[in-house]
């Protein structure tokens, strides 16, 4: 897709943006990551800073190891921590074509958009794909910590 970006930075290669908690590490995660990668050229993830997780429970990892872990990805080619307060700041810099949600993020794209064009950010949002239902794991950190407490607490 190099070359093609018909987005505010075109020529470039195109950026896309997945971002999330990343708390413990799991196929879920990659099958989202490889899918955003796909999107574009080059990947770019931003870690939830653990006091913006006010959704769910806290992660149990600190940032700055969730950062590192999912810089070693291979779709990955930058992870960063996200912003203390401001969620578009990191995007206002990065600039991307795409911007990936997770299929089960709880953002609402309709929203992103506005906000995005409130800004002035020229960025498509799309939301990534669930890895399969059949599959015989456990994809999500949340049920991980789960049944760590079921089978060993
Ligand atoms: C476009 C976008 C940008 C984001 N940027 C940041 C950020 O700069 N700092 C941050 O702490 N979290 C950022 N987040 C993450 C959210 O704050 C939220 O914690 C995260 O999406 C949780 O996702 P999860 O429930 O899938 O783990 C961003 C999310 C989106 C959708
Ligand atoms: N099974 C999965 N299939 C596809 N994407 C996933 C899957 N699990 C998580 N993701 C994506 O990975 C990103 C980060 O997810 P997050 O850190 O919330 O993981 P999680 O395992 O869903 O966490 P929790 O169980 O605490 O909700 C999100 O965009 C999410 O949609």
């Amino acid at each position: 897709m190099t070359g093609d970006r018909s987005g505010a930075n075109p020529g470039s290669d195109a950026v896309v943006v997945a971002q999330g908690t990343f708390d413990i590490l799991h196929p879920g995660h990659l099958h989202y990551l490889r899918d955003a990668k796909a999107m574009g050229d080059r990947l770019v993830v931003i870690v939830a800073r653990s006091t913006n997780v006010t959704h769910k429970e806290s992660p149990v990892v600190p940032g700055p190891q969730r950062r590192e872990m999912v810089a070693g990805l291979d779709p990955v080619d930058e992870a960063r921590l996200g912003h203390p307060e401001d969620i578009f700041a990191p995007i206002e810099e990065l600039d991307p074509a795409v911007i990936a949600l997770g299929y089960d993020q709880h953002h609402d794209a309709d929203g992103i958009r506005a906000a995005l064009a409130d800004r002035g950010i020229d960025c498509e949002v799309r939301r990534a794909t669930a890895h399969e239902p059949d599959y015989e794991g456990v994809l999500s950190s949340g049920r991980i910590i789960d049944r760590i407490l079921d089978e060993r607490g």
